[in-house]
């Protein structure tokens, strides 16, 4: 076998598409040097390829390691086999290797001949590689590249080490001494092809290999794309550097991995039509990294670039094969980038029963199926638990990192959704926009279609766009006896009587009903005008739903031109428009809300990371709510709505209760369970009023309950005063209904739930109620659950508080413990039942006399 030092580990594949190879570059037909205008397409915003000599010694690094490899896998490899000396190696593997590519024309031609050779040399190697394993398998053998390496040397490397890996100790030669980069922590990765590596790569077989100067990989994500999968999309990143995988779109796809014990590497598969490298590297113009071993580092191309903890979470193996998680993947790795070394010192998680119920595609391997060997270790999926000794995470790491866990907590039921979210994606792609036609332009048969009413309606609409489906079911005018003119169309409670595949304003399509509320019904719809899918809220036919919800199409609309709206986490609106007596207000088409999330879910929880980002999303909403000067009077998890089922982003929804600071009409309002104390007593109320119900839904989300769940208005503030205590005299003082739930003296009169037990003031904690040991979310809770509203958390204080920017050293995976009371299924109680009561708030034997009057 000739020495494949100073050869690069390239394949043919790399011949038949000029490409830069994993660890530096390939020379294209025009490569006779080195020079930027000869370069490939991609090198231009490649610097990398400057530094050819430097990779060549690296990947003289590589080869050698490879070389010993082989070497003893020819002295180990089965007797039995016939012998094969090198020229019959070559003739086997020439089908496997397309040598014509070597030609001086090709457009692959090397850079120059001795490499051409060298390249050729090496191919050969790997060739022969395959070609052991044909002997060994006793057949022929045709999967991707990657998998016969995979395999031999599996075989042939482990004889030679016995039952130990190799680990850095073994491996260390020419240390740096980076004590992080040569630790023997691993990973494993599962290719797209779904096989699984171990990364635990010393840092001395890439020590030589030096990045270009100025230059630092700012991105490196794995693919998570079927190798059957065509239609992905080439890129998800931008970059000055120009973003792409090694083997982009054009046909240097790279499907294999190419693992000694010492190294991984992609390789090449030129069987694959994958448009995504699973290395996919992006030279950036930065200055922060400039060196090797950051560069290495961050290529994965040793240990001290483990992978994303949060990749682990999710279980990345799990997901590998599913295309609409590239996106997901790609997160993962374009953030844990800059998460420092200190992070990947985590805990080991044995416990992965959460993250097991991923959504895998069908024939993917479970993570516990994998093979034992010695270079496969099973992965321990792994925690996010951030060190408290870095600093405060970012915004939008934190909603990534909740994003994540989202996914990977994704239930059967949500998994249903999935899906759904992915049909609502397809049709909205085949939806097209109808251009306007009037009266006169519909067909006889349109018009045959249209009934009596309608023919005398739709003369006042002078575009028409639709006017219901084929075949459906017309809603007609039904006078009951008693009935006036105007509720022809409504049900007895003053909805509208919707047909699924009819029209609205001769413009939208009905599909099917999304949310019920007290001001009406929500519809999925088409919009033929702009061809999308939208949500319209038919408002019931009353003077005063139509009055209020004039309001609310006033204020979204106000709130959606303001420029900071984008980032605002609300509800976008559209239009609103009168169709037979109803106002319909048109606004952007969202998921489930937050309480049918946790309803599917058993009424569990969510973790305390997804927690902490809808706490900051919804933060962020209410903070541009009060730079706009509105009250949003109906802060609940049903009005927090997901964008998609597979993320953790929410929107705020309903504004039907809405008001300025300067206009409040109500005294009255809120939901029973959200209600702020200065609305149960009737004091005057402001701004606060929707940080109390802000604390309440922190509580709910982790918990799955409702924390003051009172049956009625007194139970309410049972509930409150069981964690408050009284509420101070002077409040009471101030306060229109204080003789409903005080006497003169300030003491509270006894109150009993709709159990009989009575609620004893300050006779439970909110860490008692919540089973959550995170101080800073125990302690935001609490700020925002006082009973004088000006001693409320501000939402400034808020978005700066621990709790949202803090590096919270607790589990933030944890959700409530399941077998805590808290949790437990309720008795004889229908699951479907909208938001149960706890039945495990037993009274506490107290160690003093019950508190009736304020302390
Ligand atoms: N844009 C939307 N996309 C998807 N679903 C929606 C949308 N808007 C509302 N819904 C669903 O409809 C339900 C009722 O909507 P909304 O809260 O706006 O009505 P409402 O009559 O104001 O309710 P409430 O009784 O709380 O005042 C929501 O909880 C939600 O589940």
């Amino acid at each position: 076998m000739e020495n494949p030092n100073d050869h690069p580990a390239t394949t043919n594949n790399h011949r038949k598409h000029p490409s830069i190879t994993l660890l530096g570059l390939r020379s294209d037909k025009h490569s006779k040097d080195s020079s930027r205008h000869h370069l490939p397409k991609f090198a231009h915003t490649n610097p990398i390829s400057a530094s050819r000599p430097l990779l060549q010694h690296q990947y003289s690094q590589n080869s050698k390691i490879l070389a010993e490899v082989f070497q003893k896998a020819k002295l180990s490899r089965d007797t039995s086999a016939p012998p094969m000396n090198v020229k019959q190696e070559e003739a086997n593997i020439s089908d496997i290797i397309d040598v014509s590519n070597n030609q001086p024309n090709s457009p692959s031609f090397a850079m120059n001949t001795n490499q051409n050779d060298a390249e050729t040399k090496f191919d050969n190697e790997l060739a022969i590689e395959n070609n052991t394993n044909k002997v060994e398998n006793k057949k022929p053998v045709n999967p991707p590249l990657f998998q016969n390496r995979r395999i031999v040397l599996d075989k042939l490397v482990q004889p030679e080490l016995g039952s130990k890996p190799l680990g850095p100790s073994e491996a260390a030669v020419g240390n740096t001494g980076n004590e992080e980069i040569t630790s023997s922590s691993s990973s494993t990765v599962k290719t797209p092809l779904g096989e699984r590596y171990q990364e635990n790569l010393p840092l001395n077989n890439f020590s030589v290999a030096k990045e270009p100067k100025d230059y630092a990989l700012k991105e490196h994500s794995i693919s998570n794309l079927s190798a059957n999968n065509p239609s992905t999309p080439t890129s998800h990143t931008n970059g000055p550097g120009g973003p792409r995988s090694l083997n982009n779109s054009s046909g240097h796809a790279a499907s294999g991995i190419l693992e000694t014990d010492r190294l991984v590497q992609p390789v090449p598969n030129r069987d694959s039509n994958l448009q995504h490298s699973p290395f996919r590297v992006d030279y950036s113009r930065t200055s922060n990294y400039n060196d090797s071993s950051h560069f290495l580092r961050r290529n994965k191309f040793f240990p001290g670039r483990s992978f994303s903890p949060m990749s682990e979470i999710v279980g990345i193996n799990d997901i590998s094969s599913n295309t609409d998680f590239s996106d997901l993947r790609s997160d993962v790795c374009s953030y844990e980038r800059n998460i420092p070394a200190t992070t990947s010192k985590i805990a080991s998680y044995s416990s992965a029963s959460t993250f097991r119920r991923l959504p895998r595609a069908p024939g993917s391997k479970v993570h516990t199926e994998v093979p034992k060997s010695p270079l496969r270790p099973r992965t321990n999926y792994r925690p996010l638990n951030y060190s408290s000794k870095i600093g405060p995470v970012s915004f939008d790491r934190l909603l990534k990192d909740a994003d994540l866990v989202m996914q990977s907590l994704a239930s059967r039921q949500q998994h249903k959704l999935i899906q759904e979210s992915k049909n609502t994606r397809r049709l909205q792609k085949t939806i097209r926009p109808y251009p306007p036609r009037s009266l006169k332009r519909l067909s006889e048969y349109e018009r045959a279609r249209l009934t009596a009413y309608e023919l005398e309606e739709v003369k006042d609409f002078p575009e028409i766009y639709f006017i219901g489906s084929r075949g459906c079911d017309k809603v007609s005018k039904v006078i009951a006896p008693g009935c006036t003119e105007e509720l022809a169309f409504d049900d007895p409670n003053g909805d509208y009587r919707v047909n699924v595949g009819d029209h609205l304003f001769y413009r939208y399509e009905v599909i099917n009903k999304v949310g019920k509320g007290s001001f009406g019904e929500v519809l999925r719809c088409i919009d033929y005008k702009y061809g999308k899918l939208v949500a319209i809220k038919v408002i019931r036919n009353r003077v005063k739903c139509y009055d209020q919800a004039l309001i609310e199409a006033g204020i979204l609309e106000r709130l959606t031109k303001d420029e900071s709206f984008i980032e605002s986490n609300i509800i976008r609106y559209f239009d609103h428009f009168n169709f037979r007596n109803h106002l319909c207000i048109v606004t952007e088409l969202l998921g489930e809300n937050l309480f049918e999330v946790i309803r599917d879910n058993n009424y569990k929880g969510f973790p305390l990371i997804i927690v902490k980002s809808f706490t900051a999303q919804l933060l962020k909403s209410l903070n541009f709510l009060q730079k706009q000067g509105i009250i949003h009077c109906d802060l609940k998890p049903e009005n927090l709505l997901l964008c998609d089922h597979t993320n953790a982003r929410v929107k705020l929804i309903d504004f039907g209760s809405s008001c300025r600071y300067n206009e409040k009409v109500y005294t009255y309002l809120q939901s029973r369970f959200y209600r702020a104390p200065e609305v149960i007593l009737g004091m005057p109320y402001g701004k606060e009023i929707d940080i109390w119900s802000f604390g309440c839904i922190l509580a709910e989300l982790y918990t799955g309950i409702p924390l003051f769940p009172g049956a009625n208005e007194a139970e309410q503030l049972g509930y409150i005063m069981e964690v408050l205590g009284v509420p101070p005299r002077e409040l009471i003082t101030i306060s229109t209904r204080s003789k409903i739930y005080f006497d003169s003296q300030g003491q509270a009169h006894p109150i009993f739930n709709s159990r009989g037990r009575p609620l004893i003031p300050s006779t439970k904690r909110i860490d008692q109620l919540t089973r959550c040991k995170s101080p800073s979310f125990l302690d935001l809770i609490s700020k925002c659950l006082q009973w004088d509203p000006k001693k409320r958390i501000t939402i400034e204080m808020a978005l700066r508080h621990e709790f949202i920017i803090g590096n919270n050293s607790e589990n933030m995976l944890r959700r409530t413990p399941l077998n805590s009371p808290i949790n437990s299924p309720i008795k004889g109680s229908n699951s479907k039942l909208k938001n149960p009561v706890s039945h495990s708030r037993i009274a506490h034997p107290l160690p003093n006399p019950p508190l009736y009057h304020n302390p």
